[in-house]
């Protein structure tokens, strides 16, 4: 198969895993990483068996190895935390063009948090009233709105914008733009949203058109170091490790008394050390939402 512009490479993966890892991989695979799941039902024994099937837009060596390590971090990781043997993984190439459009079947219009709904751009959907639509294509991009955090963050967004709609954000790590344009249909005065990863700028931006954002919120590659202005609310759902690095950002960037919700972080041990972590630079922990093993955390910034 040649890749043109509109074909995609696949890559399956078999998962033989303890079962009780069973929920947080397949939010895993759909919500992160965008795959499709189904469970092998003519394997007999204590295990499961779960194929999954990752698309790959520009398959290269490195790439490849990316989204392997990636993922078997992501395994080990879960193993860890639930104390159950590491899943076993064995990879396989597809090269079929007709699974390109596979995923797409799964991806239903769905209310994301109240009053917001996600629609795929291939499904007709029709807004009922007092209902927001956010139209999307997540293309390579993370955010699809069906992992546990981006409406946990989400549901945050609501609630802080039904309060005081006055508010100039910063959306780190925008991924598809999902949690930016939330912010806009609830009302915000101007969102920026930036993400290193040059796809996920392009697939915002596109997004960001195609819902007529585009005079409510800017999307940019720049680095959050280089950002500069004030901000009544950041949202960063990134991951542990990579939000430790930005208090002092964030800190610099919001106003006193701003909103500050993260996410990305798995309930225990991560959540302590964010707290403990933010508590320590100016930050007042508020509030915590929690569905299955992820957590939104809520601060202000106090000086
Ligand atoms: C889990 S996705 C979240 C996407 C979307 N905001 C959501 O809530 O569904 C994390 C995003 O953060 C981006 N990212 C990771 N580290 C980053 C950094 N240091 N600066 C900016 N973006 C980053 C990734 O490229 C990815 O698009």
């Amino acid at each position: 198969m040649k890749n043109n512009e509109n074909s995609s490479f696949w890559i399956s993966a078999h998962i033989i895993t303890n079962p009780t890892l069973e929920e947080a991989i397949v939010d895993y695979l759909v919500g992160v990483m965008g795959a499709s799941v189904e469970q092998s039902v003519d394997v007999k024994g204590p295990a499961l068996h779960l194929n999954t099937y990752l698309k790959e837009k520009n398959p290269t060596s490195e790439t490849q190895q990316l989204l392997r390590n990636q993922l078997e971090c992501y395994l080990t990781e879960l193993a860890t935390i639930f104390q159950v043997e590491k899943p076993i993984i064995s990879w396989k190439r597809i090269e079929d063009q007709d699974w390109s459009n596979n995923w797409k079947v799964h991806f239903k219009p769905f209310a994301i948090t109240e009053g917001l709904i996600i629609a795929p751009t291939w499904e007709e959907y029709t807004a009922q009233e007092g209902e927001r639509v956010i139209i999307m294509d997540p293309g390579m991009a993370f955010g699809t709105g069906h992992h546990a955090t981006t409406s946990l963050t989400l549901d945050f967004i609501r609630q802080i914008l039904a309060h005081d709609k006055d508010q100039r954000i910063l959306d780190v790590g925008t991924g598809t733009g999902i949690l930016g344009m939330g912010a806009a249909l609830f009302g915000a005065t101007h969102v920026l949203g930036i993400d290193n990863d040059p796809e996920a700028v392009r697939v915002a931006l596109e997004n960001v058109s195609l819902n007529n954002l585009d005079s409510v919120m800017d999307v940019s590659h720049e680095p959050l170091q280089q950002i500069k202005g004030s901000f009544n609310l950041i949202v960063a759902n990134i991951i542990h490790d990579a939000l430790i690095t930005m208090t002092d950002s964030f800190s610099n960037l919001l106003v006193r008394e701003g909103n500050l919700v993260l996410s990305g972080i798995l309930h225990g041990e991560q959540e302590k050390n964010i707290i403990r972590v933010f508590t320590g630079c100016g930050f007042l922990f508020t509030e915590k939402k929690q569905r299955k093993e992820w957590v939104a955390l809520h601060f202000t910034k106090t000086d």
